[in-house]
């Protein structure tokens, strides 16, 4: 018996076929213990954003209705950080329905930052002991240019880590590597390639009551969490249990230093070098008027100009 009612979304191609894995344990396990659930599957790119829709329909409600003399509805996604990217902006401004997660993706980085395990039975058997949801931090950004909005649970990227994500994307080698369950490898080789590519770009920031500019940034990441790219801390201090966000600014330096920066970035150093900016801020602006790729949560935004706006979102997960 469950005091929940188990609806699961499940991309099994997430992390080149670990969703599916994942999603055979977690429903056999259920299965065994005579627990009774529904799961959908999703068939394309943002196919889990229509399931997510329809459920808030037809089952989903908010965490202030639910009632202890019934089961209480809950959504639990089995996927990668892109999966659960399209159900948190599915579900919007109704942050109040909670979001439990199963992660099976490659690179995990919310799963990461929120200290979660990475074990699918693990995950499942915490989500059946939690009682209560518990709030953690999203960002919410608004681009002026294109007038579109939207929610990141892990990171929004311009420059660097955007055009390595497209890059991989784009490869070849990604699909053949998938076959062999190395898909983290072909954004290792894209970092490789594009590290040297990515050329500086200007932008200006609006953080804390000031202004500045930089000519030649070379990535430029709001951050709601330490982690982006599978596991590398970006932004070690960043808390998804404060109410604010990180912003780091690397600028363009010759490829002796980039090397040396991402040594530093492996070790957790990177934040004291004087190339490196940080800020912490609940409110950001980021004018970028030079087309660079962007990426949100590890899903690309083509090649444009940017004028976007970042403030922070407290939402419930079910974890
Ligand atoms: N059946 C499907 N076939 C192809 N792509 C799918 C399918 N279902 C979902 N997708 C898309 O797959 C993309 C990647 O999913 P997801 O991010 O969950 O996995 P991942 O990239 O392996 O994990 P992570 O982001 O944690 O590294 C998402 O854009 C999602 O919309």
């Amino acid at each position: 018996m469950t005091h929940l009612e188990l609806f699961f979304i499940i991309n099994k191609k997430a992390g080149s076929g670990n969703g599916e894995q994942a999603a055979d344990v977690v429903l056999k396990w259920l299965v065994e213990h005579h627990i009774s659930y529904q799961a959908k599957i999703t068939n394309y790119q943002g196919h889990a954003i229509e399931l997510t829709q329809q459920l808030k329909q037809t089952h989903l409600k908010p965490w202030s209705d639910s009632d202890t003399t019934k089961k209480f509805p809950l959504l639990v996604v089995i996927g990668g950080d892109g999966t659960l990217h399209e159900v948190v902006n599915a579900l919007g401004d109704e942050t109040d329905i909670p979001v439990g997660y199963i992660p099976s993706g490659s690179g995990n980085d919310f799963a990461r930052g929120v200290q979660l395990t990475r074990d699918p039975i693990e995950a499942l058997q915490q989500i059946l002991s939690v009682k209560q949801p518990q709030p953690f931090t999203v960002v919410h950004y608004l681009e002026q240019i294109k007038q579109e909005e939207g929610l990141f649970t892990n990171n929004l990227g311009i420059g660097l880590d955007a055009n390595i994500v497209a890059t991989a994307n784009a490869s070849k080698s990604k699909k053949n590597l998938n076959r062999y369950h190395l898909g983290s490898l072909s954004y290792l080789l894209a970092a490789m390639h594009v590290m040297f590519k990515q050329k500086g770009f200007p932008i200006l920031v609006e953080v804390n009551g000031e202004t500045k500019s930089f000519n030649q940034a070379y990535l430029c990441t709001t951050t709601n969490h330490p982690y982006f790219g599978g596991g590398l801390a970006i932004a070690p201090n960043a808390s998804p249990k404060e109410a604010c966000m990180e912003l780091i600014i690397v600028e363009r330096i010759n490829l002796f230093k980039i090397i040396h920066l991402a040594f530093l970035l492996l070790r957790q150093k990177h934040l004291n070098s004087k190339h490196v900016h940080h800020y912490k801020s609940s409110q950001i602006r980021i004018v970028s008027t030079t087309p660079q790729f962007g990426q949100a949560d590890g899903e690309v935004i083509s090649p444009r100009a940017f004028d976007i706006s970042f403030s922070v979102r407290e939402r419930l997960f079910w974890l």
